[in-house]
């Protein structure tokens, strides 16, 4: 698609990077799990850095870089590097500008929430405080007037990094052999349909986090902005593999679309990408995995954000797109 029109020859307002699923291990190469997408462990580095030479070289160098989870891969933790291997990552992102990350299973494979909340990972600003072992990992930012992020913890309700002896691990544990009846709940319960989603490798939700959420939209409408919000796990049925899709995807949807301020949702996970654009004129974003990107290729976009749209210059598996806002069509 081509993404250059006449009015593209004015600058954007600000632009911000985008990357996913780097998955970072100092392994072999290797395969996901049903053998039919070879991951690069180590190349993803090797991408990133490409990455950082693709943001450098912008006309107008980006505000920020949204990491969209999974930024170093669950292997780590079985060879006691996962600490080395987040450094490793983190060296490539200091030639970046501020990092804004999202976290993904794979962060809680390798780490306790405890930790995360306590590491480079946690970007939000209050990163000292020592958190209630409930709390989710959510924020927003407004890099420039009339825009606003929201990073989403889409792993609020999850059997992974949650402590078992809390509420939130009985409440997921729960609702996950509710749907799903297999021994290892990483199988999904059935081969087709929107109920694969109920695996342990993806999460939910909680209500209070949706509560802040529709919140942090209400104020966004209330200040006529322009929303992008990120999680890890896609949340739009069409636009992700559905066993990929958040479990409580649902609830989350019907939130973006009661607020005219949500433009475009973003997440990882799903690393063969996807997007879709609802009849409110959302746009769904699925990013493609670095991690299952030959070393010839790459996976990271630069998003150029207009008054009346943003326009996503893709390199290697990511595709060029014109996303309008709602109304802007
Ligand atoms: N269909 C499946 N059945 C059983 N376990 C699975 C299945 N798919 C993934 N897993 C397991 O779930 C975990 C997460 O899967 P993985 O492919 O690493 O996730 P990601 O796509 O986030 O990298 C791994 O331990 C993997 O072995």
């Amino acid at each position: 698609m081509a993404t250059e029109t006449m009015e593209d020859c004015e600058p954007p307002l600000f632009t911000f990077g985008i990357i996913a699923d780097i998955q970072y291990a100092d392994i072999d190469d290797g395969f996901n799990f049903k053998q039919t997408r070879k991951r690069y462990y180590r190349n993803s580095l090797r991408l990133l850095q490409k990455a950082n030479e693709g943001w450098n070289v912008e006309q107008v160098k980006p505000s920020f870089i949204l990491q969209l989870g999974d930024i170093i891969d669950g292997f780590n933790k079985k060879f006691d590097a996962s600490q080395c291997a987040l450094d490793r990552v983190m060296r490539e992102f200091n030639h970046s500008p501020a990092v804004h990350h999202v976290w993904g299973n794979h962060e809680f494979y390798n780490f306790t929430r405890g930790v995360l909340f306590s590491s480079v990972l946690n970007t939000k600003s209050n990163q000292d405080r020592v958190s209630d072992p409930d709390e989710f990992y959510a924020y927003h930012f407004s890099p420039t007037p009339n825009f606003r992020f929201v990073v989403l913890d889409a792993y609020d309700l999850s059997v992974i990094g949650r402590e078992q002896a809390s509420e939130k691990y009985k409440q997921s544990l729960k609702l996950l052999k509710e749907h799903n009846n297999k021994e290892d709940l990483n199988h999904p319960p059935v081969f087709s349909g929107l109920e694969q989603r109920f695996v342990k490798f993806n999460g939910g939700f909680s209500q209070d986090q949706l509560e802040w959420l529709d919140k942090v939209l209400s104020e966004a409408d209330e200040a006529q902005e322009k929303v992008t919000v990120a999680s890890h796990l896609p949340v739009h049925p069409d636009s992700t593999d559905p066993i990929c899709l958040a479990w409580n995807y649902s609830e989350v949807l019907s939130i973006l679309q009661s607020h005219r301020s949500v433009v475009c949702f973003m997440a990882g996970h799903d690393h063969d990408g996807g997007y879709h654009r609802d009849a409110s004129g959302i746009h769904y974003l699925t990013l493609e995995g670095v991690i299952e990107t030959p070393p010839e290729s790459n996976a990271f976009g630069t998003m150029h954000v207009y008054a009346d749209r943003m326009v996503l210059k893709g390199n290697g598996r990511i595709s060029d797109r014109v996303l309008a806002y709602p109304g802007n069509l």
